[in-house]
């Protein structure tokens, strides 16, 4: 791409110029899609999945179910989209830009999971992860408790990739999950619904790991991390399956996915940003910095 002499950009303050665009080449950036309720702190939901996507180099875009009133001390309103509104704007994404991979997050009721899981078989919209989103860090409600059914039945089996955390992992299947070799039943339990893998996430695990436990349908992986301690952990669950999303969108395998989302997310909670008086975000510009100094080195 060639500067462009655009006297608009020119003498911008921090040298900022813009590029010519290259209106007939394809330039087949990545394309990814996120399902899922707006975060008005933008430390989860729709605004981490956008972040994530940012920096992965993946090109975003948004269907948002529902708005949430949320700082990183809680949520204090939840406004629901109508079924139309998620379906015209998954419509109008698919039918013109496509999408390479695609996302959910909070989707609170039965029907916009209906309209959702319509979407996604009318457009084949391929692969699909899905984070159940049941219940915020800071305690409120997310998803509707009559749904949690429906997710299993609606949702679970268009996904490619589940990714529930301990606490959900165990509605899910409803009992507790305080084993490995519990957790692994639990994982063959929810392809057995019918998700091609899911990973059962080890944010909320007893003890000094955060281990996630993969199962791909064939085989179990485990992918460690040492669990840090902080109190900055909104949207964590949210940051690390758009990191997902966007390198499948990227066609890396899952395996490969997952290990970048992880060490993504791990970054982003170890550097800690320190916004807001609660709970804070996800730090997305951590693992630039990390990959830009390991390229010095
Ligand atoms: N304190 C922590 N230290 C290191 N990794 C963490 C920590 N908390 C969460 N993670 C990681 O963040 C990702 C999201 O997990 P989790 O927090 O369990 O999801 P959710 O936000 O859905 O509750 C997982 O990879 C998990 O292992
Ligand atoms: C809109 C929205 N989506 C998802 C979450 C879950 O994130 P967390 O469990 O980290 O609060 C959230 N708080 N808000």
């Amino acid at each position: 791409m060639r500067p462009k002499k655009d006297r608009t950009a020119v003498g911008m303050p921090g040298g900022v110029f813009c590029f010519e665009a290259e209106e007939e080449k394809d330039m087949s950036i990545p394309r990814a899609l996120t399902i899922a309720g707006s975060d008005s702190g933008g430390g989860a939901g729709i605004q981490a999945d956008l972040k994530t996507f940012q920096e992965r180099h993946v090109y975003g875009m948004s269907a948002i179910t529902a708005i949430t009133a949320q700082n990183t001390q809680g949520v204090t309103g939840i406004y629901e989209c109508s079924e139309e509104a998620v379906t015209r704007q998954m419509e109008a994404v698919a039918t013109d830009i496509g999408i390479d991979a695609a996302k959910t997050g909070m989707i609170a009721s039965t029907s916009i999971m209906e309209a959702v899981a319509a979407q996604v078989k009318k457009h084949r919209i391929h692969p699909l992860v899905i984070d159940p989103v049941m219940v915020a860090k800071s305690g409120s409600s997310l998803l509707e408790e009559a749904a949690r059914h429906a997710l299993k039945r609606i949702l679970l089996p268009l996904s490619h990739l589940i990714t529930p955390n301990l606490p959900e992992a165990e509605i899910l299947v409803g009992e507790s999950l305080d084993t490995d070799e519990k957790r692994k039943d639990a994982a063959r339990r929810l392809t057995d619904m019918g998700a091609d893998a899911v990973i059962i996430k080890g944010g909320h695990l007893q003890g000094n790991q955060a281990d996630d436990l993969l199962y791909d349908g064939g085989n179990f992986h485990v992918f460690t991390a040492p669990r840090l301690h902080t109190r900055h952990t909104h949207g964590t669950g949210c940051t690390f399956s758009a990191a997902i999303t966007a390198e499948l969108a990227k066609g890396h395998s899952l395996l490969e996915a997952v290990r970048v989302a992880k060490a993504y997310i791990t970054e982003a909670i170890r550097h800690p940003l320190n916004i807001g008086q609660g709970h804070g975000p996800t730090n997305h510009f951590a693992y630039r910095h990390l990959t830009v100094t390991e390229s010095h080195h």
